[in-house]
């Protein structure tokens, strides 16, 4: 991004952003770093006042001794309300960072929400939400000190310009063009810092991995059985030091400007400093108008350098935030927008048949040469059964996930009932059972419950759902049925066998009872032969009214379906009934007679 992007980013996205979410406490602090910043300058002109009132009294004048202690009393007045203030501040900045903090993290949630699933694919997408959600919103906020300590020290500047400007004017310009190595130099360091940052996201993230694989209880077994740990720890180690000695060289050269543009800084002060003391000499200024210049002087020039590292701070944060706002910045999931293509199906679809019609169906995963999906379409009427069929690497999972509208197709449609599939966008008439489901470490009545949110509370329905897989059993078993947390992450968590988790997980589909349409991803791949057996047996009942599709290696489980849809390469080989595509003796047949020694009659394992 270029310089005037991340300015336009800075001032029309993240200071509005940060601003709405505490307008009220932002201005009171913006006034007390107002008086705050004023500060310096009282406080110089209390010494001056002080050290003149003490240069009389030492010469006998003893009338000025209360003069003098007033001035004490006054500085120290001054120092306890701008500590008060300073406090207050402090507070103040901690509930404002929460509130932006909330408000940036739901900004980060509520765009993943409407983010199209196709980016979750994707490991560029995981690169920016690494940087995203590790430290760039903090970034953000950092935005917000560097703003009041440049507002402040501007103030602060200021009035100390008018100071130095009356007693001559080449002290001003001198001190405000230290601002521009100091600020250059750390420009130029956060830049380098932002690029190094983007360079190393995709190995910091290699790193946080394999870290990741030698702490987890699930790579534990694996790990310990193949013994991993030297090998992982060994690459971990080398990534590790490779990003280390690439930020510390960074720092290193940081440093040499640093230390330059430091050097530059204390030899105006001192010139300045014998400047003074020369003018001093000749008699024309008062010990107490020396002092108070020399320390005009030192505290301008520190506030010029604070004014140049908090605008580099400013810039260099804007610069990483920019991510952020490029992330947020990502087009939200919309409907197909092929309207004229969608409105022409829909008619005539609707029409004739309704239920699922899929037509052309082409799909080829981003970064990808080979499409997934080749030309797929098929007819499937409202209540039927459906099976798809394949080897490994078919396109089965791929089909399923257009089909319920997750990965949006480069080429035909999908139409449910005669609507775009991804219009459903309430889910409420589709479900499904993921070969790879989730297992929320949460209670067992919000595992089955968020099948169908609006209806988490209807305990009936959890009953229901419950029942048709056995789960009423296990939650019979947990110590506090249906509201005992599930899994090991969390302190008196029950943790369930992964059959039991996946009965969970389809009790979560047959939850959602308004689902007219619902998607099994080999829903029984972990379940014992006779729990597959018994579901199987009663899958027509659990399904009655709903069109089903059931993708399944175990092809004896469908032999019973209305319709079964072969997939060979992406591509659509055959459909038909089991006895349609025995007859036809392709790639079903094959398939099927590969795997027949295992089936009795009924298809049930042997
Ligand atoms: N997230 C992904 N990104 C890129 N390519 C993918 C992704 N998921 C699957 N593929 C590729 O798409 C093709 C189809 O995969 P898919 O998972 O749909 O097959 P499948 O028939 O469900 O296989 P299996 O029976 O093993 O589950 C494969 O070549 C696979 O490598």
């Amino acid at each position: 991004m270029n310089h005037k992007g991340v300015l336009r980013g800075l001032l029309f996205e993240i200071v509005p952003f940060i601003w709405k979410s505490a307008p009220v406490r932002l201005a009171v602090m913006m006034v007390i770093r107002i008086v705050e910043a004023l500060q310096p300058a009282v406080q110089i002109y209390l010494t001056k006042r002080l050290v003149e009132q003490a240069a009389l009294l030492f010469q006998g004048n003893k009338e000025m001794l209360l003069p003098a202690l007033t001035t004490i009393g006054w500085q120290a007045l001054f120092f306890l309300a701008a500590l008060g203030l300073r406090s207050l501040a402090h507070m103040l900045l901690v509930v404002i960072k929460q509130k932006a903090q909330f408000r940036m993290d739901r900004e980060i949630a509520d765009k993943c929400a409407r983010l199209d699933y196709i980016y979750f694919e994707q490991s560029e997408y995981y690169d920016r939400l690494q940087r995203v959600t590790q430290g760039l919103a903090y970034r953000g906020l950092s935005v917000l000190d560097h703003f009041f300590l440049v507002l402040q020290s501007i103030i602060t500047l200021t009035s100390l310009l008018f100071v130095l400007a009356g007693f001559h004017w080449m002290l001003s310009v001198g001190v405000l063009c230290l601002i521009i190595p100091s600020f250059l130099i750390n420009m130029k360091l956060g830049q380098k810092r932002y690029k190094q940052m983007i360079a190393q996201t995709p190995s910091s993230r290699k790193v946080q991995y394999l870290m990741r694989l030698m702490t987890s209880r699930e790579s534990a077994k694996e790990m310990k059985l193949f013994k991993l740990y030297p090998y992982i720890i060994g690459q971990w180690g080398e990534l590790y030091w490779k990003n280390a000695k690439e930020k510390a060289a960074l720092e290193k050269s940081g440093q040499w400007l640093g230390g330059f543009s430091e050097t530059f800084s204390y030899a105006f002060t001192a010139l300045a400093t014998v400047v003074v003391l020369l003018i001093s000499y000749t008699g024309s200024l008062t010990i107490g108008v020396f002092v108070a210049m020399i320390q005009t002087v030192t505290t301008a020039k520190d506030s010029v350098m604070l004014i140049a590292a908090n605008l580099s701070g400013i810039y260099e944060n804007a610069l990483f935030t920019s991510e952020l706002i490029q992330f947020l910045h990502l087009p939200d999931k919309k409907p197909d927008e092929r309207v004229e293509l969608q409105k022409f199906l829909s008619e005539f679809h609707e029409a004739t048949k309704g239920g699922l019609e899929v037509t052309g169906l082409c799909f080829t995963y981003p970064n990808h040469s080979v499409p997934a999906l080749t030309d797929v379409g098929f007819h499937i009427k409202p209540g039927q059964r459906v099976a798809i069929v394949g080897h490994n690497g078919a396109g089965k999972s791929t089909l399923a996930k257009c089909l319920l509208g997750l990965y949006r197709p480069q080429g035909g449609s999908v139409l449910w009932n005669g609507k775009d599939i991804s219009a459903d966008e309430d889910g409420k008439s589709i479900s499904a059972v993921f070969q790879d489901f989730m297992q929320y470490q949460l209670t067992l009545k919000e595992n089955i419950g968020f099948g169908q949110i609006s209806a988490l509370d209807d305990s009936e329905q959890l009953n229901i759902a419950a029942v048709k897989t056995g789960v009423d059993f296990i939650s019979h078993s947990l110590p506090h049925g249906y509201e005992t947390l599930l899994g090991h992450e969390y302190e008196g968590g029950k943790e369930l066998s992964q059959g039991q988790w996946q009965k969970v997980a389809l009790s979560r589909s047959f939850f959602n009872v308004d689902a007219e349409l619902v998607i099994y991803d080999e829903p029984t791949s972990a379940l014992d032969p006779i729990a597959e057996a018994a579901l199987f047996e009663r899958f027509s009942e659990l399904v009655e009214g709903k069109t089903s599709i059931m993708i399944s290696h175990r092809l004896g489980s469908c032999r019973n379906a209305d319709l079964i849809l072969v997939l060979k390469d992406g591509r659509l080989v055959e459909q038909g009934t089991h006895a349609q595509l025995i007859q036809r003796q392709g790639e079903y047949a094959r398939m099927y007679g590969a795997q027949s020694q295992w089936y009795d009659m009924n298809g049930v394992i042997a």
